[in-house]
């Protein structure tokens, strides 16, 4: 579809990379197209100062152009805090495929799109995100080694998604630490928002430790098998209201904005889904305000990136689990740390982010 700029809206369009407020110093933004295959890719390189910039491929049918372009970059910006806030050395990058996953995803279009990855020398590193699968990342594999999350039985480190929810469950245990005085979630009422391959997982290491879980999602069949499973309670009303200790989102991304932020009454937030916060000063602010525990995503989500470092850097399974386990740790470190400053959570843990990156561009300027 081609736009002509007509009008003062779309004015704004005129600066659709550089002048968008997503758009946060990143390094290279990388536009691919392909006619035969019918792939529109944009791969985001937000800083390479630690290393790569690794990250996965979302295929999603974005309504406009301009919204994959700051999905892009907003996505890729977190990957860069993510990396540098659990230690590893990559940067941030992430892709994203225009179009629909179920309908439009074929072998030949994963393979043209590996070949775009491949033509970047390993600055980028792929992986699985929203809309892909282990399958799609072997196919990228045949045209490129600069892939991760392939499967187990091709040298992968397979499935991120049940580490991810053991490190969600670690940054969970710490803000209730933090917030209770102690780590145990027996009796304590929690609400798990999508229950998908991390709410899932999520909702079993709970339960086996005593929570009274809660489930929410849109797709009802899934609710029955996974209530049915665990014993957990369907939870049917409004999510941001419910009277429960512990609100888990793991579903979607900017689920704490200006419409719900009055209305939750949970004292902890912790969960999986990536940018929780539909403003990351503000929101923050207003959580703090409200005295309630926001457990940042970017830190406690990352057991999907240590998963897959350990492709590239060839460790096993007892690893992984340890740096994962470390995010109960860090969470901690980083929530004691914002009390003491009077800073977000939110802030507190970018703060320690950026200071290991901008440490190490000064060593490599030396
Ligand atoms: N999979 C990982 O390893 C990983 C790593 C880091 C971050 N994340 C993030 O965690 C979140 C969950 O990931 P996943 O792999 O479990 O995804 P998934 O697609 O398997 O599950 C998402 C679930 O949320 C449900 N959902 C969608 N919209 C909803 C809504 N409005 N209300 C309630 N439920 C809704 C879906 O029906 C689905 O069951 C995503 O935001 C993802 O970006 C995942």
């Amino acid at each position: 579809m081609q736009v002509d700029v007509l009008n003062a809206n779309d004015l704004k369009k005129n600066a659709p990379v550089f002048g968008q407020l997503s758009f946060d110093n990143h390094e290279q933004v990388v536009f691919c197209n392909d006619k035969d295959t019918g792939l529109r890719a944009i791969i985001g390189i937000h800083n390479t100062v630690l290393g790569p910039a690794l990250g996965g491929t979302r295929m999603w049918n974005y309504s406009t152009e301009w919204e994959a372009v700051n999905d892009v970059l907003r996505l890729s910006r977190g990957m860069t805090f993510k990396s540098a806030i659990t230690g590893l050395n990559l940067g941030g990058g992430k892709a994203v495929i225009l179009g629909d996953a179920k309908t439009q995803k074929t072998p030949e279009l994963m393979r043209r799109f590996g070949e775009f990855v491949h033509s970047l020398s390993g600055k980028y590193i792929t992986a699985e995100d929203v809309g892909m699968d282990t399958e799609d990342m072997d196919t990228v594999r045949e045209v490129t080694p600069y892939v991760t999350g392939i499967s187990e039985s091709k040298g992968g480190a397979g499935n991120p998604s049940p580490i991810t929810a053991y490190g969600v469950f670690m940054g969970m245990k710490a803000a209730a630490q933090h917030k209770y005085g102690s780590d145990h979630l027996d009796g304590k009422k929690v609400l798990v928002q999508g229950i998908g391959h991390v709410g899932e997982s999520l909702v079993e290491h709970i339960t086996n430790e005593g929570a009274e879980v809660f489930i929410s999602d849109i797709n009802q069949s899934r609710l029955e098998e996974i209530s049915k499973k665990y014993g957990a309670k369907i939870y049917t009303d409004d999510v941001y209201g419910a009277d429960v200790d512990i609100y888990a989102p793991c579903a979607l991304g900017a689920t704490i904005n200006d419409d719900t932020i009055g209305r939750i009454r949970a004292s902890i937030i912790a969960g999986a889904a990536n940018n929780q916060l539909a403003d990351e000063i503000r929101h923050g602010q207003i959580l703090q305000e409200k005295g309630i525990v926001y457990a940042p995503d970017f830190l406690i989500n990352a057991g999907g990136i240590i998963n897959v470092y350990a492709e590239l850097e060839g460790y096993g399974k007892t690893e992984i689990m340890r740096k994962t386990e470390n995010i109960f740790n860090t969470t901690l470190e980083i929530l004691k740390s914002a009390n003491a400053n009077g800073i977000t959570t939110h802030h507190a843990a970018l703060k320690i982010a950026q200071q290991r990156i901008d440490d190490r561009k000064r060593e490599n300027l030396n």
